[in-house]
């Protein structure tokens, strides 16, 4: 085991440190002991466990006091974190707890750190066959890759090209001890049913079975790959108007495999959840029907696409707006408006408008767009409205634009324009 484990650490990327997640169970233990034990030759990285408590298990305790006993007595630092895995609304508590569990070793990983987790050739299979069975394309069939980015540095399954028994040998050998989940037993849990009742019945007739659906993965993982170049090429052809955007009518002119294709691509290069099937259509649809303006929205959960003039934006889901909402601003003092993703700074000010907001009259106001606004630009009263439309703003940002009050005038609509003041006056 420890050669082979020594070849996949050398085929991974060069890396500061180890972070090996460790839940105490018999993959991670064997892991996280045959790392410790290479970890003698020169050149290798320094090596940490992290153990993720759930808090949901009642003997969650016990595992992470286990995790502590194992990294004493092979002398790795060991960090316990808790995180809240509470489902969602429509989340199953699997997806909750493994959310939370990648999420908590991601904010454990320092620049130049790797997360090491002891997925091996059996994992690789369950997750081809639960891929299948949820109807998945290439990209799902590719099941987990070797290593991937994550967090601030890259994950790594240095176990997966190897069998479940080589680690229970190796366990057995080195007299290792380690926890079991009876979750692991529930049946009613997908992975599981594949793993006791499914797979075991597969691999009477086809012994090779855990091999051979790697082997399918790792094809599928190729064909994935030609496919994203694909996209990536396409995407290149596709650039709308304003940054980060698709052209509409460039997008129609190609056939729909590969507007799906490039619009996968173009989801995942913005960290957003591609829609299903069925959404996918839906918008596939609007995008051959809408004309300009004509509003072309379609969401799903963690993403929405919206048309405006002949450009289609992707973006996390909006959240709801007061338009009511009044914020103070000393001028001085940063005001952070994370409802609107912007702090305003008086050092900001200046560098956008030229403009030293202490100097305004107070009292400063921000507000958002409530219509009819107006503002004077070059000795010229202009609706602010029809400067949206001209600048070509979308409506949905319009709303989200900070307008700056000095007293009752309209005196910065922020990132864009700078009323006409009173002479001289909050210019520098
Ligand atoms: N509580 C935990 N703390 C730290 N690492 C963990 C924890 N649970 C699991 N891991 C790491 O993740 C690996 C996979 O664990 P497991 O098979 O239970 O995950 P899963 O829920 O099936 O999801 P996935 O395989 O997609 O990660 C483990 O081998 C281990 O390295």
């Amino acid at each position: 085991m420890l050669g082979a484990l020594a070849q996949a650490v050398e085929r991974l990327p060069p890396a500061r440190r180890w972070l090996v997640g460790l839940s105490g169970g018999l993959d991670s233990v064997v892991l996280l002991h045959g790392l410790a034990q290479l970890g003698g030759r020169v050149g290798s990285p320094g090596l940490r466990a992290v153990h993720v408590h759930h808090g949901l298990h009642a003997r969650a305790d016990a595992w992470a006091q286990h995790c502590q006993v194992l990294c004493d007595a092979l002398e790795v630092p060991l960090d316990v974190v808790r995180v809240d895995a509470r489902p969602h609304r429509g989340q199953s508590p699997e997806a909750a707890a493994r959310h939370a569990r990648y999420q908590a070793l991601a904010d454990q990983m320092a620049p130049g750190d790797a997360l090491l987790t002891a997925h091996h050739r059996r994992d690789q299979a369950e997750t081809l066959l639960l891929q299948l069975l949820r109807g998945a394309g290439p990209a799902g069939l590719s099941a987990m890759p070797r290593w991937q980015p994550h967090g601030s540095g890259w994950h790594g399954r240095p176990l997966l090209d190897m069998d479940r028994p080589m680690l229970e040998a190796h366990a057995r050998e080195n007299g290792l001890v380690w926890v079991e989940d009876d979750s692991n037993g529930d049946l009613g849990l997908d992975r599981n049913l594949l793993r006791h009742e499914v797979m075991p019945r597969l691999r009477q007739r086809w012994p090779s079975l855990d091999t051979t659906l790697a082997r399918a993965a790792g094809l599928q993982a190729e064909a994935q790959e030609l496919l994203a170049e694909r996209a990536r090429e396409d995407l290149q052809t596709l650039r709308g108007e304003a940054a980060g955007t698709l052209s509409i009518p460039a997008i129609r002119a190609l056939r729909r495999p590969r507007q799906r294709n490039a619009l996968r691509e173009w989801w995942r290069e913005k960290g957003l959840p591609a829609p299903n099937q069925n959404r996918l259509e839906a918008l596939l649809q609007q995008i051959r029907d809408v004309g300009p303006d004509s509003g072309l929205l379609v969401t799903w959960p963690g993403a929405e696409v919206r048309g405006y003039r002949d450009s289609l934006h992707a973006m996390a889901p909006l959240p709801l707006l007061d338009p009511a909402s009044v914020w103070s601003w000393d001028g001085i003092r940063d005001l952070a408006l994370p409802e609107l993703g912007i702090t305003l700074s008086a050092q900001e000010m200046l560098r956008l408008h030229g403009l030293e907001p202490a100097l305004l009259e107070p009292p400063l106001t921000v507000r958002l767009r409530r219509g009819g606004e107006t503002c004077r630009l070059r000795g010229q009263t202009r609706i602010l409205k029809k400067l949206f439309q001209e600048a070509g703003i979308p409506p949905w940002e319009r709303d989200r634009i900070p307008l700056i009050h000095a007293g009752d005038r309209l005196a910065v609509v922020w990132g864009l324009w700078c009323c006409d003041l009173p002479a001289g006056a909050g210019r520098r």
